[in-house]
Order: C-alpha cells, then structure tokens, then sequence
C-alpha cells in the first residue's frame, strides 16, 4: 500500500507539469459485451500502466495483466494490454488499450481508477482523432474519412470511407501539392530572372502545360462530387399514388418488415412514414404517403399536404398505381403529384394481371410490381440505381463528398483557370498559383482550418 502511495504522490507532481491531460474512454460499444476496449492516450500512459498494472508489456505486443485500484489494491480484472509507445501510435502520443470483460460494474471500475490518476481525464468525442490530426499522424480528408467509417451504414458507404481513411483523398491532394509548388517555383524564378538565359521559355511551356493537365483532372474529380454525396449521404424516395395504390405495401416490402400499416381501407396512411434501408449498397430513406384524392377531413387533408411537400423535395418519386386500373382506366388519373424530381411509374399489384398485360404497360413506362409475390422487386431497385445515376460506380474510391471539399475544389478550380489566363501579367498568374495552392491547403488542413476543427470533430463518438 505505502509503495503504491508513493507513486501516485509522485505521479500528481508530474501531472502538473503536463501540457495536456492523458486521456481515456471506452473505445468499443455501451456494455455489456462480451469485451470492452478501453484506450488511454499521453504523456501519462506509461506512468498510468506501470501504476494499475505493474511492468509495462512490450511495445505493440499484447500481454495478459492484472489491473488493479492503487488507492485499494483490489484487483478489478485481468485482461490483455497493448502499449504503442510515440510517435508510431494512432495519436503520435504514447497510447495504451486495455481490453477487459465488457460488463458495466468492471468497465466503470476501470475508468474510475483511471480518472483517479493525476493527470487523467475523461476524452470528449473525437479528442483521440483530434490528437492524431494535430500530430501530423492524419489529414482532414483522413480524419473525415475516419468519423464516416465509424458511421457507414452501408457498403458504399464503407467502401467510400475506408479508402478516404486510407489516405485516398490525401495522396491525390498532395500529389496535386507538390505539382503546384514545383509549378510556383519554376514560375517564381522567370520572374526572379526574367532575362536570364538559364530559364529557357520552354520551361515556362513545360509548367502551364502541366498546370492545364491539373486543371482538367480536378474538373473530372469535381464532376463526381455529386456521386461521392449521394454514396455517403444517401437519398430519399418519395412514394406517391391514390388510396389503396399498395404504398405502405411497397414500403414494407422493400424494407423487408412490416413498418406501416396496410388495410384495404383507402386513406389508411396519414402520417410521412419513415424507413432507412440499403438499397444496393446505398443509404436510402423511403418516405410513405397518404393517399392522393379529394381529402374526406382535416387529418386527411393535412396528411396529403405533407405528401405532396415531402415529394417536391425527393431525390426521386415512385409513382404508384394499381395494374390493373393502368391497363383499363376506370378514373382520370389524379394530376395534384408534384413536378421537378425525376420519377418511376409503378403499376402496383402486379400479381393480378395477365402477361400480355404486363407488357403492354411495360412498353408504356411503367414498371410492373407486386408487393405481394415479390415479382418485379429487383427490377425496381435496379431502376432506382440508374435513375439516381447510382447504377455505374466511378473508376476509383478517390472522391470527394462533402459540401466542404467540393467548395474547396472549387475555389481551386477557379484560380488555377485565372492562373491560366495568358494575357495577365505573370506576377498576377503566380498570385493565383498560391491561391490554388491555399485551397489544396485548406482541403487537407494543413492551413487556416481552425474554424472548421470543432465541426468535423463533433461528429465523432466518444472514444474515437
Ligand atoms: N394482390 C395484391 N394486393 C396488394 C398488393 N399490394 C397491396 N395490396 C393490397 O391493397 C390494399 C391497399 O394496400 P396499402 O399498402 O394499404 O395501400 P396504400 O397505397 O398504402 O393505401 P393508403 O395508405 O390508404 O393510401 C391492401 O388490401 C393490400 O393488401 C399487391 O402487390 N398485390
Ligand atoms: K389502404
Ligand atoms: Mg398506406
């Protein structure tokens, strides 16, 4: 006991003279689990370790090791402990991870103890990513990267994130980076020289030649920042159609469960209903309406006005009307659906038609489709790819996806055209080689991102 109290007086002197607290969390899921990860990261970890669980294993190499309170002596459990000395560690400090038995009373014991050691405190979310950035070990991009991984829902979405948390985006950036200050520096030294011989025009040639291949590869990188937003951010399909259509039908097939209630009473829906699915790889919300018609009440009035709003603004509209109405019309069709997103015309319970039917609506754009048997379901989702543009990934995962990067691009897009105006004076077009080179900057963090910092790290989660 005396021992250990003697550590823990010495280790409250160091701690004062720490810059920055060592930091701690539970790094895997809300216990119970089977087993829980506990990461601790600074210049405390090594202190922290030797005090809760004697002599420090091997860097990188897991070793089984008691833990125990210092204040008590008690042992709360025994796991495996990993030590990653600094700077070759995920925050470039020296970082440890405790994995112990996932259940509550044991994860909080460890963490008390852990917040009981001078100098440790709780991390708040992100704060180990943030530790990585502002220690050179990760870029925005990779950062960014990072919080969609841990957030993908979907394939797409994973394949996007992991390959930007690879350092996809990184690496095409700073590619483009060391083009352009080779580009400024060239051009710099024209004007430096500007009647020397040993700066030849040729070279001048050589540099905006390159400068207008770059500026064509990143309009060809901005063209798929479209795809890249829709990968990781996702759609939303608006189902519309007449009572009794088989909306809510169709939702819960495509869903694969039963979300909305399904009656053959028409106005059964009033309420937007909701579901977030894969479809394909692809993170979609499909929206369930209430029927279009003359409203009978108030609830139903209200309900179609929802419908017809929330239509306005899909990404797409599946229109929905029952087969066998489509193939002999006992009504004019309803003409209240909104204009603008693109559409699919659905001919709803297909089950109960002939196929001589089937292909005459077929040959009249609409796609045939039962909720009931299933038929026609893959079809559906397939035309949804093609019509969302989905349908044909891009040739690599480098792409940007967000509202910032594609600002970013832009800016840079700009100067490097004013860049290449040739009738400017070349002190003017060097100028705006350095603003290309601010927006590169600017898109990997590596300048004036201060503002941004508090944004992309409150979407982390805590522990990461
Ligand atoms: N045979 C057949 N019947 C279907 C199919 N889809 C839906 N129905 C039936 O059609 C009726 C209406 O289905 P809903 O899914 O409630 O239709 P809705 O468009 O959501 O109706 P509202 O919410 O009232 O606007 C129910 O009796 C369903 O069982 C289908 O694919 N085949
Ligand atoms: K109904
Ligand atoms: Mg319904």
């Amino acid at each position: 006991m005396g021992r250990v109290r003697s550590i823990w007086g010495a280790g409250a002197r160091e701690a004062s003279s720490m810059s920055e607290a060592t930091i701690f969390a539970l790094s895997s899921g809300a216990p119970p689990a089977g087993v829980a990860v506990i990461r601790v990261s600074g210049e405390g970890v090594r202190f922290g370790l030797e005090t809760i669980i004697g002599p420090l294993p091997p860097p990188r190499r897991a070793a089984l090791r008691p833990i125990r309170d210092p204040r008590t002596g008690e042992l709360l459990d025994a796991g495996l402990v990993l030590f990653f000395p600094g700077p070759h560690s995920f925050t470039g400090e020296d970082v440890a991870e405790l994995q112990i038995h996932g259940g509550r009373a044991v994860v909080a014991a460890v963490l008390d103890t852990l917040g009981g050691l001078p100098g440790f405190a709780p991390a708040e979310a992100g704060a180990f990513t943030r530790r990585a950035f502002e220690n050179g070990r990760l870029d925005l991009t990779e950062v960014e990267g990072l919080a969609d991984l841990v957030q993908a829902e979907t394939a797409w979405q994973r394949r996007l994130a992991r390959a930007q948390a690879g350092g996809a985006l990184r690496s095409l950036y700073d590619g483009w980076r060391s083009r352009l200050i080779r580009a400024r520096a060239l051009i710099e030294a024209e004007l430096d020289f500007p009647d020397e011989e040993d700066v030849p025009g040729s070279v001048s040639e050589r540099v905006w030649a390159d400068i207008a291949v770059l500026s064509t590869e990143v309009e060809v990188h901005l063209a798929r920042a479209e795809w890249g937003e829709r990968a990781r951010s996702g759609f939303e399909i608006v189902l519309l159609g007449p009572p009794n259509a088989g909306k809510s039908s169709l939702l819960n097939a495509l869903a694969g469960r039963d979300v909305a209630i399904v009656t053959d009473e028409p106005g059964t829906t009033r309420d937007l209903i909701e579901v977030r699915l894969d479809l394909a790889g692809y993170p979609v919300t499909l929206v369930d309406t209430a029927g279009l018609r003359q409203a009978t009440g108030r609830v139903e009035e209200e309900g179609i006005r929802r419908a017809l709003a929330r239509g306005a603004r899909a990404d797409l509209l599946l229109r929905l009307d029952p087969a066998d109405e489509m193939v002999q019309p006992r009504s004019a069709p309803d003409g209240v659906a909104p204009e603008g997103p693109p559409a699919l015309r659905i001919a709803s319970k297909a089950d109960v038609i002939d196929s001589d039917s089937k292909h005459f609506l077929r040959e009249a754009g609409s796609m045939p489709v039962s909720s009931t048997t299933g038929e026609g379901l893959d079809d559906l989702i397939r035309a949804i790819g093609r019509a969302l543009g989905v349908a044909e990934p891009p040739p690599d995962l480098a792409l940007p996806n967000r509202a910032r990067h594609r600002a970013g691009l832009l800016a840079l897009s700009e100067s490097l055209q004013a860049a290449r105006k040739s009738g400017l004076a070349l002190e003017l077009r060097a100028e705006e080689l350095r603003r290309a080179g601010d927006a590169l900057g600017r898109l990997t963090g590596r300048i004036d991102v201060e503002d941004m910092l508090d944004v992309i790290f409150r979407e982390f989660c805590i522990g990461k």
